[in-house]
């Protein structure tokens, strides 16, 4: 029989150096298909090579894209407009940023497609996008639940002659979807698309990286605040030649926390100042705890607390809407703070990789810490030098659990994080990268 993987880290006290962070999955999602729907070919520079980008990749492989790999996280990409096959079987793993663009993608083609995922994509809501989609014309069947993956996408034809009306309350991914898609539809036929955001509208910060792409492929959206976005007719995507792809801002949270609470330096490259990714604001939240942060177009350097000694971060309580992700790894610096840290408006948590509000409860539960949460929020209280315990960490197949737990072993007691391979998802590498940083 063999064991489950796990990886045990021992307490350390220090953080100091420098690293140059993988390729965005967001942005590498996005500008894979981006460049797949353009016209002429498209170097990609910088691209995320994980599970999330491998199985876009294979799809968009799958559906006839011709995709060169030209060296070391470079690719050239053969843009075709519309995808040639006409059919297809696509497994897209846990991918969000994979799914639900290609659900919109393919229901704008018309088609015989079927898309799946692992059991866990089974259960994240895809129905406000394909809800906003049959309403505009396209054919989709649920094959599983109802409001859920799988699906079957077959030959619908979107009409224009009124908005689409999309919810984004459970994800932004659904309008980024509907956004991407529209020039499929607007670079065919004379007419606009107009799209309307029903209701709430949450993680807006990825909605920017969208339409900046968009406007890099030729496309600018015109848009009344949240509310509104209209893709003219006639609009299509052009291949603006070559492309870098910054560092994922996300991945870069965890290293800027070690710079927070292992005294630092900590120099994160890859992102900066001028990056378009909304979790760049990840520094802000440092900066409020007591952190030090130096900003420079393309990299941040972060210098901080010694937790380990007895120092303490500030403690906080704010809104975390606008950076879901890294907001997780704002949770874990509660336990290294000067009082009881609360995070609010952070009900999608609840339906990404796992249950994310209650896998950070139980686990931060078992390192001994108090926590309370509720529907959309999390409070973590900090700990002191006697209440830490040694524990292993379940990750429940979601990599950020791996990677925000491993902040953990600034504390006194071992930790041994469960499944750590999980972080295949975003980031292969992140503990060989930890391991580079932290010094006992
Ligand atoms: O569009 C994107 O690239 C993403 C949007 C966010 O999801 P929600 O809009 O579902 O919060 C984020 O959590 C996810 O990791 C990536
Ligand atoms: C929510 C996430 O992923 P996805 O793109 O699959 O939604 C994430 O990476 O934290």
């Amino acid at each position: 029989m063999t064991s489950e993987p796990k990886l045990c880290l021992s307490p350390v006290r220090l953080a100091h150096g420098d690293v140059r962070l993988p390729g965005s999955k967001s942005i590498s999602n996005r500008v894979l298909l981006l460049a797949a729907l353009a016209q002429g070919v498209t170097r990609l520079d910088g691209l995320l090579d994980s599970d999330d980008t491998r199985v876009m990749l294979a799809a968009l492989r799958q559906l006839g894209v011709v995709v060169d790999d030209v060296g070391p996280a470079q690719v050239d990409v053969h843009g075709v407009g519309r995808f040639p096959a006409a059919s297809g079987e696509l497994f897209l793993g846990n991918a969000g940023t994979a799914f639900r663009p290609l659900t919109a993608a393919l229901a704008f083609m018309g088609g015989d497609y079927r898309l799946s995922g692992v059991p866990r994509m089974h259960e994240r809501p895809i129905g406000d996008l394909a809800d906003a989609l049959t309403h505009a014309g396209a054919e989709i069947e649920y094959l599983g639940n109802p409001g859920y993956p799988p699906l079957a996408i077959g030959r619908g034809r979107i009409r224009t002659d009124s908005p689409i009306r999309v919810k984004g309350s459970v994800s932004s991914q659904f309008l980024t979807a509907i956004l991407l898609a529209a020039p499929i539809h607007t670079s065919q036929y004379d007419e606009a698309i107009t799209i309307e955001v029903d209701g709430e509208l949450i993680s807006k910060p990825y909605i920017l990286i969208t339409l900046n792409l968009m406007a890099r492929f030729g496309v600018h959206v015109q848009r009344e605040g949240w509310q509104r976005f209209t893709i003219p007719a006639g609009a299509a995507y052009g291949s603006p030649g070559s492309m870098l792809i910054e560092g994922d801002a996300s991945s870069a949270s965890y290293f800027m926390a070690l710079g927070a609470i292992g005294g630092g330096p900590v120099v994160v490259r890859g992102v900066g100042s001028t990056s378009i990714q909304g979790d760049i604001a990840f520094a802000d939240t440092l900066e409020a705890m007591g952190a030090s942060v130096l900003r420079r177009a393309d990299a941040f350097e972060i210098s901080g607390m010694r937790v380990a000694d007895g120092e303490k971060l500030k403690a906080f309580d704010g809104d975390f809407n606008l950076i879901p992700d890294a907001a997780m790894t704002a949770a874990m610096l509660a336990l290294f703070a000067d009082g009881p840290c609360t995070l609010r408006n952070i009900g999608s948590w609840r339906v990404k990789e796992t249950d994310r509000i209650h896998a950070m409860h139980t686990e931060l539960v078992k390192l001994g810490a108090k926590v309370e949460s509720g529907p959309d929020w999390i409070r973590v209280y900090p700990m002191e030098p006697g209440q830490w315990r040694a524990a292993s960490i379940a990750t429940y197949d979601d990599h950020r659990m791996a990677m925000c737990f491993s902040l953990a072993s600034f504390g006194p007691a071992p930790v041994t994080i469960l499944d750590p391979d999980c972080v295949v998802k975003t980031f292969p590498d992140y503990f060989s990268v930890f391991h580079s940083l932290v010094h006992a």
